[in-house]
Protein backbone atom coordinates (compact mmCIF):
# COMPACT_ATOMS: atom_id res chain seq x y z
CA UNK A 1 0.00 0.00 0.00
CA UNK A 2 1.41 3.31 -0.82
CA UNK A 3 1.17 5.92 1.23
CA UNK A 4 0.25 9.81 0.66
CA UNK A 5 2.29 12.59 2.47
CA UNK A 6 1.42 16.00 2.47
CA UNK A 7 4.26 18.01 3.93
CA UNK A 8 3.63 21.98 4.39
CA UNK A 9 6.62 24.63 5.03
CA UNK A 10 7.25 27.85 3.91
CA UNK A 11 11.03 27.23 4.04
CA UNK A 12 12.03 25.78 0.87
CA UNK A 13 15.17 24.15 2.46
CA UNK A 14 13.12 22.32 5.29
CA UNK A 15 10.36 21.27 2.77
CA UNK A 16 12.49 19.51 0.19
CA UNK A 17 14.79 18.10 2.33
CA UNK A 18 11.69 16.65 4.11
CA UNK A 19 10.53 15.19 0.82
CA UNK A 20 13.14 13.53 -0.15
CA UNK A 21 13.60 12.10 2.93
CA UNK A 22 10.28 10.40 2.82
CA UNK A 23 10.63 9.64 -1.28
CA UNK A 24 13.47 7.79 -0.42
CA UNK A 25 11.39 5.64 2.60
CA UNK A 26 9.04 4.93 -0.47
CA UNK A 27 6.25 7.50 0.41
CA UNK A 28 4.52 9.45 -2.33
CA UNK A 29 4.86 13.29 -1.02
CA UNK A 30 3.12 16.11 -2.07
CA UNK A 31 4.85 19.25 -1.00
CA UNK A 32 3.06 22.76 0.00
CA UNK A 33 4.55 25.89 0.68
CA UNK A 34 1.22 27.28 3.05
CA UNK A 35 -1.24 26.33 4.15
CA UNK A 36 -3.78 27.40 1.71
CA UNK A 37 -2.00 25.28 -0.88
CA UNK A 38 -2.03 22.49 1.61
CA UNK A 39 -5.84 22.47 1.69
CA UNK A 40 -6.27 22.51 -2.06
CA UNK A 41 -4.35 19.92 -3.05
CA UNK A 42 -6.33 17.43 0.30
CA UNK A 43 -9.52 18.38 -1.48
CA UNK A 44 -7.55 16.86 -4.67
CA UNK A 45 -5.97 14.27 -3.42
CA UNK A 46 -6.71 11.70 -0.69
CA UNK A 47 -4.00 12.18 1.36
CA UNK A 48 -2.76 9.57 4.49
CA UNK A 49 -1.00 12.35 6.76
CA UNK A 50 -0.11 15.80 6.88
CA UNK A 51 3.27 17.17 8.22
CA UNK A 52 3.24 20.75 8.78
CA UNK A 53 5.30 23.54 10.20
CA UNK A 54 3.43 25.41 12.69
CA UNK A 55 4.89 28.95 12.28
CA UNK A 56 4.84 29.82 8.35
CA UNK A 57 3.57 33.62 6.78
CA UNK A 58 -0.17 33.64 6.20
CA UNK A 59 -1.81 30.69 7.44
CA UNK A 60 -0.12 28.73 10.83
CA UNK A 61 0.60 25.01 11.33
CA UNK A 62 -2.16 25.60 13.82
CA UNK A 63 -4.73 27.39 11.44
CA UNK A 64 -4.01 24.35 9.07
CA UNK A 65 -4.73 21.95 10.90
CA UNK A 66 -8.13 23.09 12.66
CA UNK A 67 -9.25 23.53 8.53
CA UNK A 68 -7.88 20.05 7.85
CA UNK A 69 -9.99 19.05 11.37
CA UNK A 70 -13.34 20.25 10.19
CA UNK A 71 -12.55 18.64 6.47
CA UNK A 72 -11.78 15.48 7.66
CA UNK A 73 -11.45 15.14 11.46
CA UNK A 74 -9.79 11.45 10.98
CA UNK A 75 -7.03 12.60 8.94
CA UNK A 76 -3.88 12.69 11.08
CA UNK A 77 -1.81 15.81 10.95
CA UNK A 78 1.87 15.93 12.82
CA UNK A 79 2.94 19.51 13.82
CA UNK A 80 6.52 20.25 13.55
CA UNK A 81 6.89 23.10 16.74
CA UNK A 82 9.87 25.52 17.80
CA UNK A 83 12.52 23.98 20.13
CA UNK A 84 10.90 25.08 23.43
CA UNK A 85 8.06 26.33 22.86
CA UNK A 86 6.16 23.60 25.15
CA UNK A 87 3.03 25.50 25.25
CA UNK A 88 2.72 25.48 21.21
CA UNK A 89 3.21 21.29 21.15
CA UNK A 90 0.05 21.39 24.36
CA UNK A 91 -1.84 23.57 22.10
CA UNK A 92 -1.68 21.40 18.95
CA UNK A 93 -2.48 18.27 20.66
CA UNK A 94 -5.11 20.15 22.44
CA UNK A 95 -7.09 20.85 18.63
CA UNK A 96 -6.36 17.20 17.46
CA UNK A 97 -3.17 16.90 15.75
CA UNK A 98 -1.75 13.33 16.02
CA UNK A 99 0.93 14.12 17.23
CA UNK A 100 4.01 16.58 17.19
CA UNK A 101 7.69 17.25 16.94
CA UNK A 102 10.36 19.60 18.12
CA UNK A 103 13.11 21.26 15.69
CA UNK A 104 15.68 20.69 14.85
CA UNK A 105 13.65 17.72 13.51
CA UNK A 106 14.84 14.13 14.01
CA UNK A 107 13.84 12.49 10.79
CA UNK A 108 14.04 8.85 12.46
CA UNK A 109 11.94 10.07 15.41
CA UNK A 110 9.39 11.60 12.84
CA UNK A 111 9.52 8.10 10.27
CA UNK A 112 8.49 6.78 14.02
CA UNK A 113 6.26 8.81 14.55
CA UNK A 114 4.59 8.84 11.01
CA UNK A 115 4.70 4.67 10.83
CA UNK A 116 2.64 4.78 13.89
CA UNK A 117 0.27 7.28 12.74
CA UNK A 118 -0.20 5.44 9.24
CA UNK A 119 -0.45 2.33 10.84
CA UNK A 120 -3.45 3.36 13.56
CA UNK A 121 -5.08 4.85 10.07
CA UNK A 122 -5.21 1.58 8.46
CA UNK A 123 -6.44 -0.26 11.15
CA UNK A 124 -9.29 2.55 11.62
CA UNK A 125 -10.22 1.69 7.91
CA UNK A 126 -10.05 -2.15 8.17
CA UNK A 127 -12.35 -1.30 11.25
CA UNK A 128 -14.64 0.64 8.83
CA UNK A 129 -14.64 -2.25 6.45
CA UNK A 130 -14.97 -4.85 9.33
CA UNK A 131 -18.11 -3.06 10.73
CA UNK A 132 -19.66 -3.53 7.27
CA UNK A 133 -18.83 -7.41 7.13
CA UNK A 134 -18.94 -8.39 10.53
CA UNK A 135 -21.79 -6.09 12.01
CA UNK A 136 -23.97 -5.29 8.87
CA UNK A 137 -23.52 -8.78 7.52
CA UNK A 138 -26.70 -10.70 7.82
CA UNK A 139 -25.38 -13.68 10.85
CA UNK A 140 -27.98 -14.74 12.71
CA UNK A 141 -26.87 -12.58 16.02
CA UNK A 142 -25.27 -9.16 15.46
CA UNK A 143 -22.03 -8.54 18.16
CA UNK A 144 -23.88 -4.51 18.46
CA UNK A 145 -20.69 -2.14 19.25
CA UNK A 146 -18.97 0.83 17.90
CA UNK A 147 -15.89 0.90 20.84
CA UNK A 148 -12.75 0.80 19.25
CA UNK A 149 -11.46 -2.22 21.57
CA UNK A 150 -14.21 -4.47 20.45
CA UNK A 151 -13.69 -3.72 16.77
CA UNK A 152 -9.75 -4.35 17.26
CA UNK A 153 -10.81 -7.54 18.56
CA UNK A 154 -13.58 -7.82 16.37
CA UNK A 155 -10.63 -7.79 13.37
CA UNK A 156 -8.86 -10.47 14.57
CA UNK A 157 -11.54 -12.70 15.21
CA UNK A 158 -12.29 -11.74 11.85
CA UNK A 159 -9.15 -13.03 10.21
CA UNK A 160 -8.99 -15.81 12.82
CA UNK A 161 -11.94 -17.40 11.61
CA UNK A 162 -10.99 -17.99 8.03
CA UNK A 163 -8.14 -20.42 9.66
CA UNK A 164 -8.82 -23.49 11.88
CA UNK A 165 -6.73 -21.83 14.66
CA UNK A 166 -8.22 -22.77 18.08
CA UNK A 167 -9.51 -19.56 19.66
CA UNK A 168 -9.68 -18.12 23.66
CA UNK A 169 -12.36 -16.19 24.63
CA UNK A 170 -12.05 -14.38 27.90
CA UNK A 171 -14.19 -12.29 29.44
CA UNK A 172 -16.62 -11.40 32.33
CA UNK A 173 -19.55 -13.12 32.38
CA UNK A 174 -22.28 -11.70 29.81
CA UNK A 175 -19.54 -10.13 27.79
CA UNK A 176 -20.84 -12.03 24.93
CA UNK A 177 -18.15 -15.29 24.61
CA UNK A 178 -20.48 -17.41 23.40
CA UNK A 179 -22.22 -14.65 20.68
CA UNK A 180 -18.34 -13.69 19.74
CA UNK A 181 -17.54 -17.90 19.47
CA UNK A 182 -21.06 -18.45 17.46
CA UNK A 183 -19.97 -15.59 15.23
CA UNK A 184 -16.41 -17.12 14.38
CA UNK A 185 -18.18 -19.82 13.61
CA UNK A 186 -20.96 -18.18 11.18
CA UNK A 187 -17.53 -16.40 9.56
CA UNK A 188 -15.51 -19.71 8.82
CA UNK A 189 -15.51 -22.55 6.12
CA UNK A 190 -17.86 -24.30 9.05
CA UNK A 191 -20.57 -22.02 8.55
CA UNK A 192 -22.87 -24.65 7.23
CA UNK A 193 -22.00 -27.69 9.74
CA UNK A 194 -22.83 -27.59 13.40
CA UNK A 195 -21.84 -25.06 16.11
CA UNK A 196 -22.11 -27.21 19.28
CA UNK A 197 -22.04 -25.34 23.01
CA UNK A 198 -20.84 -27.27 26.12
CA UNK A 199 -20.97 -25.27 29.39
CA UNK A 200 -18.22 -27.31 30.84
CA UNK A 201 -19.02 -25.96 34.54
CA UNK A 202 -22.46 -26.88 34.49
CA UNK A 203 -22.01 -30.90 34.23
CA UNK A 204 -20.53 -32.88 37.04
CA UNK A 205 -17.25 -35.01 35.93
CA UNK A 206 -18.82 -38.43 34.69
CA UNK A 207 -21.76 -36.29 32.93
CA UNK A 208 -18.88 -34.52 31.49
CA UNK A 209 -17.07 -37.24 29.60
CA UNK A 210 -20.37 -38.60 28.82
CA UNK A 211 -21.83 -35.31 27.14
CA UNK A 212 -18.16 -34.49 25.24
CA UNK A 213 -17.42 -38.72 24.54
CA UNK A 214 -20.24 -40.10 23.82
CA UNK A 215 -20.86 -43.45 25.50
CA UNK A 216 -21.45 -47.21 24.36
CA UNK A 217 -24.70 -49.20 25.09
CA UNK A 218 -23.97 -50.59 28.83
CA UNK A 219 -21.08 -48.57 29.72
CA UNK A 220 -23.04 -47.37 32.84
CA UNK A 221 -26.25 -47.89 34.84
CA UNK A 222 -28.81 -45.88 32.46
CA UNK A 223 -26.56 -46.02 29.12
CA UNK A 224 -29.48 -47.70 27.26
CA UNK A 225 -28.35 -47.01 24.14
CA UNK A 226 -25.36 -45.88 22.16
CA UNK A 227 -25.06 -41.82 22.82
CA UNK A 228 -22.66 -39.51 20.67
CA UNK A 229 -20.74 -37.08 22.18
CA UNK A 230 -20.44 -33.38 21.11
CA UNK A 231 -16.67 -33.94 19.53
CA UNK A 232 -18.68 -36.15 16.98
CA UNK A 233 -22.05 -33.95 17.07
CA UNK A 234 -19.56 -31.36 15.85
CA UNK A 235 -18.38 -32.75 13.05
CA UNK A 236 -16.75 -30.82 10.63
CA UNK A 237 -17.93 -27.50 12.28
CA UNK A 238 -16.98 -25.48 15.41
CA UNK A 239 -16.80 -27.06 19.33
CA UNK A 240 -17.60 -24.39 21.92
CA UNK A 241 -16.15 -25.45 25.38
CA UNK A 242 -17.71 -22.37 27.81
CA UNK A 243 -16.27 -22.70 31.19
CA UNK A 244 -13.11 -24.71 30.04
CA UNK A 245 -11.79 -23.62 33.54
CA UNK A 246 -14.08 -25.66 35.11
CA UNK A 247 -12.67 -29.04 33.55
CA UNK A 248 -11.79 -31.38 35.43
CA UNK A 249 -8.12 -32.34 35.36
CA UNK A 250 -9.06 -35.91 34.80
CA UNK A 251 -11.02 -34.53 32.03
CA UNK A 252 -8.46 -32.20 30.58
CA UNK A 253 -6.09 -34.71 29.96
CA UNK A 254 -8.40 -36.62 27.52
CA UNK A 255 -9.46 -33.20 26.19
CA UNK A 256 -5.55 -33.04 25.14
CA UNK A 257 -5.34 -36.59 23.80
CA UNK A 258 -8.36 -35.55 21.35
CA UNK A 259 -6.83 -32.21 20.43
CA UNK A 260 -3.10 -34.04 19.61
CA UNK A 261 -4.43 -37.15 18.12
CA UNK A 262 -7.80 -36.07 16.53
CA UNK A 263 -9.86 -39.27 17.61
CA UNK A 264 -11.83 -40.19 20.42
CA UNK A 265 -13.24 -43.21 22.50
CA UNK A 266 -16.92 -43.01 23.48
CA UNK A 267 -17.19 -44.28 27.42
CA UNK A 268 -16.99 -47.71 27.86
CA UNK A 269 -16.00 -48.32 23.91
CA UNK A 270 -12.91 -49.25 22.37
CA UNK A 271 -13.06 -48.02 18.73
CA UNK A 272 -11.14 -45.01 17.80
CA UNK A 273 -13.77 -42.30 16.14
CA UNK A 274 -11.79 -40.21 13.69
CA UNK A 275 -12.98 -36.29 14.54
CA UNK A 276 -12.57 -33.14 12.86
CA UNK A 277 -13.81 -30.02 14.50
CA UNK A 278 -12.78 -26.16 15.11
CA UNK A 279 -11.94 -25.84 18.86
CA UNK A 280 -13.42 -22.53 20.60
CA UNK A 281 -12.90 -22.27 24.99
CA UNK A 282 -13.84 -19.46 26.80
CA UNK A 283 -13.66 -19.18 30.64
CA UNK A 284 -13.84 -15.94 32.89
CA UNK A 285 -10.91 -17.40 35.31
CA UNK A 286 -7.21 -16.53 35.31
CA UNK A 287 -6.31 -19.66 33.49
CA UNK A 288 -2.51 -18.80 34.11
CA UNK A 289 -3.49 -18.45 38.05
CA UNK A 290 -4.68 -22.34 38.10
CA UNK A 291 -1.91 -23.57 36.29
CA UNK A 292 0.05 -22.03 38.76
CA UNK A 293 -2.41 -23.95 41.72
CA UNK A 294 -1.99 -26.89 39.46
CA UNK A 295 -5.66 -27.26 38.61
CA UNK A 296 -5.19 -26.09 34.75
CA UNK A 297 -2.65 -28.66 32.36
CA UNK A 298 -0.26 -26.09 30.89
CA UNK A 299 0.31 -28.24 27.89
CA UNK A 300 -3.56 -28.04 27.37
CA UNK A 301 -3.40 -24.39 28.12
CA UNK A 302 -0.68 -23.67 24.71
CA UNK A 303 -3.10 -25.99 22.63
CA UNK A 304 -6.55 -23.91 23.06
CA UNK A 305 -4.62 -20.48 23.78
CA UNK A 306 -3.35 -19.84 19.89
CA UNK A 307 -5.63 -16.78 19.44
CA UNK A 308 -6.72 -14.90 22.54
CA UNK A 309 -9.67 -12.72 22.34
CA UNK A 310 -10.49 -10.84 26.03
CA UNK A 311 -13.74 -9.16 25.92
CA UNK A 312 -13.92 -5.67 27.89
CA UNK A 313 -16.48 -5.71 30.54
CA UNK A 314 -19.84 -3.33 29.49
CA UNK A 315 -18.72 -1.07 32.29
CA UNK A 316 -15.56 -0.06 30.20
CA UNK A 317 -17.73 0.69 26.52
CA UNK A 318 -20.21 2.86 27.65
CA UNK A 319 -20.35 4.09 24.50
CA UNK A 320 -22.29 0.78 23.33
CA UNK A 321 -24.66 1.08 26.10
CA UNK A 322 -27.33 3.70 23.96
CA UNK A 323 -26.67 1.08 21.03
CA UNK A 324 -27.70 -1.80 23.20
CA UNK A 325 -30.51 -0.16 24.93
CA UNK A 326 -32.01 0.27 21.90
CA UNK A 327 -31.65 -2.91 20.39
CA UNK A 328 -32.71 -4.74 23.14
CA UNK A 329 -35.96 -2.18 23.58
CA UNK A 330 -36.85 -3.40 19.74
CA UNK A 331 -36.19 -6.77 20.58
CA UNK A 332 -38.32 -7.44 23.27
CA UNK A 333 -41.08 -5.03 21.95
CA UNK A 334 -41.28 -7.03 19.19
CA UNK A 335 -41.26 -10.23 20.85
CA UNK A 336 -43.59 -9.37 23.63
CA UNK A 337 -45.84 -7.22 20.77
CA UNK A 338 -45.61 -4.35 23.43
CA UNK A 339 -45.54 -1.37 21.99
CA UNK A 340 -43.33 0.79 23.83
CA UNK A 341 -41.72 3.86 22.63
CA UNK A 342 -38.89 4.24 24.77
CA UNK A 343 -37.93 5.60 28.28
CA UNK A 344 -38.70 8.74 30.63
CA UNK A 345 -35.22 10.87 30.48
CA UNK A 346 -35.21 9.46 34.34
CA UNK A 347 -35.19 6.09 33.68
CA UNK A 348 -32.42 6.39 30.29
CA UNK A 349 -30.11 8.40 33.00
CA UNK A 350 -30.32 5.38 35.37
CA UNK A 351 -29.24 2.88 32.88
CA UNK A 352 -26.98 4.71 31.23
CA UNK A 353 -25.19 5.34 34.31
CA UNK A 354 -25.13 1.49 35.99
CA UNK A 355 -22.40 -0.54 35.84
CA UNK A 356 -23.92 -3.98 35.14
CA UNK A 357 -21.67 -6.99 36.63
CA UNK A 358 -24.07 -9.25 34.76
CA UNK A 359 -22.53 -7.22 31.90
CA UNK A 360 -24.74 -7.26 28.17
CA UNK A 361 -26.77 -10.01 29.80
CA UNK A 362 -27.64 -8.14 32.65
CA UNK A 363 -28.85 -5.50 30.77
CA UNK A 364 -30.77 -7.33 28.37
CA UNK A 365 -32.70 -9.38 31.20
CA UNK A 366 -34.04 -5.40 32.60
CA UNK A 367 -34.86 -3.86 29.80
CA UNK A 368 -37.19 -7.44 29.13
CA UNK A 369 -38.67 -7.13 32.36
CA UNK A 370 -39.69 -3.30 31.66
CA UNK A 371 -41.20 -4.03 28.23
CA UNK A 372 -43.24 -6.81 30.24
CA UNK A 373 -43.47 -4.40 33.40
CA UNK A 374 -44.17 -1.39 31.48
CA UNK A 375 -46.85 0.76 32.32
CA UNK A 376 -47.24 3.16 29.31
CA UNK A 377 -45.75 3.86 26.15
CA UNK A 378 -42.59 5.14 28.00
CA UNK A 379 -40.79 2.88 30.65
CA UNK A 380 -40.16 4.73 33.93
CA UNK A 381 -37.73 3.73 36.61
CA UNK A 382 -40.41 2.24 38.58
CA UNK A 383 -40.97 -0.14 35.83
CA UNK A 384 -37.16 -0.68 35.17
CA UNK A 385 -36.03 -1.25 38.50
CA UNK A 386 -38.60 -3.58 39.22
CA UNK A 387 -38.47 -5.23 43.06
CA UNK A 388 -35.26 -7.41 42.15
CA UNK A 389 -32.88 -5.18 40.92
CA UNK A 390 -32.25 -2.40 42.88
CA UNK A 391 -30.31 0.11 40.61
CA UNK A 392 -30.99 2.73 42.55
CA UNK A 393 -28.65 1.71 45.29
CA UNK A 394 -26.03 0.00 42.87
CA UNK A 395 -25.67 3.54 40.97
CA UNK A 396 -25.45 5.41 44.01
CA UNK A 397 -22.27 3.23 44.98
CA UNK A 398 -21.21 3.10 41.32
CA UNK A 399 -18.57 4.81 41.99
CA UNK A 400 -15.45 2.54 40.46
CA UNK A 401 -12.01 4.02 39.95
CA UNK A 402 -8.97 2.44 38.33
CA UNK A 403 -5.92 3.05 40.11
CA UNK A 404 -3.84 4.67 37.89
CA UNK A 405 -6.59 6.95 36.21
CA UNK A 406 -7.23 8.73 39.25
CA UNK A 407 -4.81 9.16 43.04
CA UNK A 408 -6.81 7.79 46.05
CA UNK A 409 -7.08 11.07 47.31
CA UNK A 410 -8.79 11.94 44.67
CA UNK A 411 -11.18 9.36 44.68
CA UNK A 412 -11.82 9.26 48.00
CA UNK A 413 -12.67 13.57 47.14
CA UNK A 414 -14.89 12.64 44.55
CA UNK A 415 -17.32 9.77 47.07
CA UNK A 416 -17.08 12.60 49.83
CA UNK A 417 -18.48 15.38 47.43
CA UNK A 418 -21.22 13.19 46.18
CA UNK A 419 -22.31 12.02 49.92
CA UNK A 420 -22.30 15.35 51.06
CA UNK A 421 -24.56 16.23 48.15
CA UNK A 422 -26.67 13.25 48.63
CA UNK A 423 -27.16 13.81 52.61
CA UNK A 424 -27.88 17.56 51.74
CA UNK A 425 -30.94 16.63 49.19
CA UNK A 426 -31.90 13.94 51.78
CA UNK A 427 -32.10 16.53 54.38
CA UNK A 428 -34.17 18.89 52.18
CA UNK A 429 -30.74 21.26 52.74
CA UNK A 430 -30.86 21.80 56.49
CA UNK A 431 -27.21 21.20 57.59
CA UNK A 432 -27.60 20.11 61.40
CA UNK A 433 -29.73 16.73 59.51
CA UNK A 434 -27.61 16.12 56.63
CA UNK A 435 -24.53 16.34 59.13
CA UNK A 436 -25.97 13.86 61.13
CA UNK A 437 -26.98 11.73 58.09
CA UNK A 438 -23.27 11.72 57.53
CA UNK A 439 -21.86 11.08 61.16
CA UNK A 440 -19.96 14.46 61.19
CA UNK A 441 -19.76 17.58 63.04
CA UNK A 442 -22.32 20.47 61.37
CA UNK A 443 -18.96 22.52 61.55
CA UNK A 444 -17.02 20.03 59.94
CA UNK A 445 -19.94 19.79 56.62
CA UNK A 446 -19.82 23.41 56.99
CA UNK A 447 -16.00 23.16 56.07
CA UNK A 448 -16.14 20.37 53.62
CA UNK A 449 -18.83 22.48 51.76
CA UNK A 450 -16.52 25.20 51.50
CA UNK A 451 -13.55 23.18 50.41
CA UNK A 452 -16.15 21.21 47.79
CA UNK A 453 -17.46 24.67 46.58
CA UNK A 454 -21.13 23.39 47.71
CA UNK A 455 -23.18 26.49 48.23
CA UNK A 456 -26.61 25.95 50.44
N1 LIG B 1 -22.33 -6.92 21.57
C1 LIG B 1 -23.50 -7.52 21.72
N2 LIG B 1 -24.52 -7.17 20.95
C2 LIG B 1 -25.73 -7.74 21.12
N3 LIG B 1 -26.00 -8.69 22.02
C3 LIG B 1 -25.03 -9.09 22.79
C4 LIG B 1 -23.71 -8.54 22.68
N4 LIG B 1 -22.93 -9.15 23.59
C5 LIG B 1 -23.72 -10.02 24.24
N5 LIG B 1 -24.97 -10.01 23.78
C6 LIG B 1 -26.11 -10.81 24.27
O1 LIG B 1 -25.98 -10.87 25.69
C7 LIG B 1 -26.27 -12.16 26.18
C8 LIG B 1 -25.06 -12.73 26.90
O2 LIG B 1 -24.02 -13.02 25.96
P1 LIG B 1 -23.20 -14.40 25.96
O3 LIG B 1 -24.06 -15.54 26.41
O4 LIG B 1 -22.52 -14.50 24.67
O5 LIG B 1 -22.17 -14.03 27.14
P2 LIG B 1 -21.04 -14.96 27.81
O6 LIG B 1 -19.87 -14.08 28.00
O7 LIG B 1 -20.88 -16.19 26.99
O8 LIG B 1 -21.68 -15.28 29.20
P3 LIG B 1 -21.25 -16.48 30.22
O9 LIG B 1 -19.83 -16.25 30.59
O10 LIG B 1 -22.18 -16.22 31.37
O11 LIG B 1 -21.52 -17.74 29.50
C9 LIG B 1 -26.66 -12.98 24.97
O12 LIG B 1 -28.06 -12.96 24.86
C10 LIG B 1 -26.03 -12.26 23.81
O13 LIG B 1 -26.72 -12.47 22.63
Amino acid sequence: MEFKILVVDDEKNQREILGKFLESRDYRVFLADSGEKALEIIKKQSVDIVITDMKMGGMSGKDLLLEVKKMNPILPVIVITAFGRVEDAVDVMRYGAADYITKPVNLQELLIKLRKELERAVISKENEQLRKEIIDKSISEKIITKNEKMLQILNVAYRAAKTDAPVLILGESGTGKELLAKTIHELSERRNHPFVPVNCAALNLGVLESELFGHEKGAFTGAVSTKKGRFELAENGTLFLDEIGDVPLEVQVKLLRVLQEREIERVGGTKKIPVNFRLICATNRNLQKEIEENKFREDLFYRINVITLELPPLRERKEDLPLLIDYFLNKWSNHYGIDVKGFTRDAYTKLLSYHYPGNIRELGNIIQRAVVLARGEYIDFVDLAGDQVNLESKTNSDITFEPGDISLPEAVEKVERKMIIKALEKANNVQTKAAELLGISERNLRYKMMKYNLKK
